[in-house]
């Protein structure tokens, strides 16, 4: 690995809120104005570079990766060396003016590949865990932090912390909802370099010949994608489907190369849907090494994935579970790419 780079590893926050009765309208959240929004991101250290919404939500893509606005929940997701968690008091203060109440707070992140280029909190996983209790209202009274660990790839550790204030500040969980946090590195390198702009793409717009040449825009064929290309390299995408989003973010450095996937979904769409969806994710990307870590399946969903993805030469090196209250179970996988000797002799370690 490069002595330093860009910091690929992103750090997700999600904050759900309940309306104050008896104020409840159909926009929320999705009310805050465009300038507030640019000032809470001016604190994270990032801008909007493109942005799309439908009749569910906002997707917007970041200079650092991307944020979503439902009526009653923000998603964001910030790589580099944002700082993240200074967001977190600009959206409960301007939640607050439409009547809503934080119920429920979750931050997840990998382990960066270059900790000490990561500003306070985010320099270690007990600042960060601090820096929210000390934000958070108490009400969000059932917290827990957990670091889920990978033995054998040190360098792919899932952080969770989670509070919720649950049923009496109007959280609901177990309603079949999961969301799938997908971390790649080591990118086969003739796809990492499908997000270097070429002489090809001229005449066109480049993020949409990107999206169209690696693979990207059959992975869900039904979602609107808002795409970005960087320069001199680097893409992400939005894709909005209904109320389904999902993310694509692409670091393609040799020495740092990075790719993650995020979607959200339910137990009740198709019952291949989410493992067709890794394995095409696992395609474009060629990963030596991939985590995954999902939010509200069962166990049997996740035996269907890891089939799926053994099938691609992906053998599963690591498992870990745990459960959060109020939040349902976190289950975090590690992947690595078999060797030539592991495919033929059908390695797998079962799940
Ligand atoms: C696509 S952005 C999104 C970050 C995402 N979390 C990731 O690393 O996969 C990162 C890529 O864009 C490149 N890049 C170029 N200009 C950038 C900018 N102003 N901000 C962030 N990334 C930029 C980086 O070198 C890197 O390859």
């Amino acid at each position: 690995m490069a002595a330093s780079g860009f910091e690929g590893f992103e750090k997700r926050l999600e904050l759900r809120f309940s309306w104050h009765y008896p104020a409840r309208d159909w926009l929320g959240l999705r009310r805050i104005e465009f300038h507030h929004l640019e000032r809470v991101l001016a604190l994270v250290q990032c801008t909007v570079v493109s942005a799309v919404g439908n009749g569910f939500f906002d997707a917007y893509v970041l200079s650092e990766s991307s944020m979503f606005v439902y009526p009653t929940r923000v998603i964001i997701k910030t790589c580099g060396t944002t700082q993240l968690l200074r967001s977190v008091c600009p959206f409960i203060l301007l939640a607050a003016d439409l009547g809503l109440t934080i119920c429920s707070c979750r931050y997840t992140r990998g382990s960066f590949m270059f900790p000490e280029l990561q500003p306070f909190p985010h320099g270690s996983f007990k600042d960060e865990v601090s820096y929210l209790e000390d934000r958070l209202p108490a009400a969000l009274s059932d917290r827990k932090s957990s670091v889920l660990r990978s033995n054998n790839m040190a360098h792919h550790c899932w952080h969770v912390f989670t509070a919720t204030g649950c049923a009496r500040l109007g959280y609901v969980t177990g309603d079949g909802s999961y969301t799938i946090e997908v971390c790649m590195t080591e990118l086969d390198r003739a796809s990492a370099g499908r997000f270097y702009p070429t002489g090809i793409m001229e005449g066109c717009s480049i993020s949409k010949a990107m999206t169209r040449a690696t693979g990207i825009g059959d992975i869900n064929p039904r979602a609107l994608i808002c795409d970005f290309a960087f320069e001199p390299c680097g893409y992400s995408m939005n894709g909005i489907d209904g109320d389904r989003y999902s993310t694509i973010h692409v670091t393609p450095e040799e020495g740092f190369s990075y790719a993650s996937y995020e979607c959200n979904g339910s137990v009740h769409d198709a019952k291949d849907e989410i493992t067709w969806v890794l394995r095409k994710v696992a395609q474009v990307f060629g990963p030596g090494s991939m985590s995954v870590s999902i939010t509200g399946v069962s166990q049997e969903v996740w035996a269907r994935i890891g089939g799926s993805l053994e099938a691609l030469a992906l053998k599963c090196c690591d498992r870990s579970d745990d459960e959060f209250p109020g939040a349902g179970t976190v289950i975090f996988r590690t992947f690595t790419r078999m060797t030539r000797s592991e495919t033929t002799t059908g390695g797998y370690n079962g799940w």
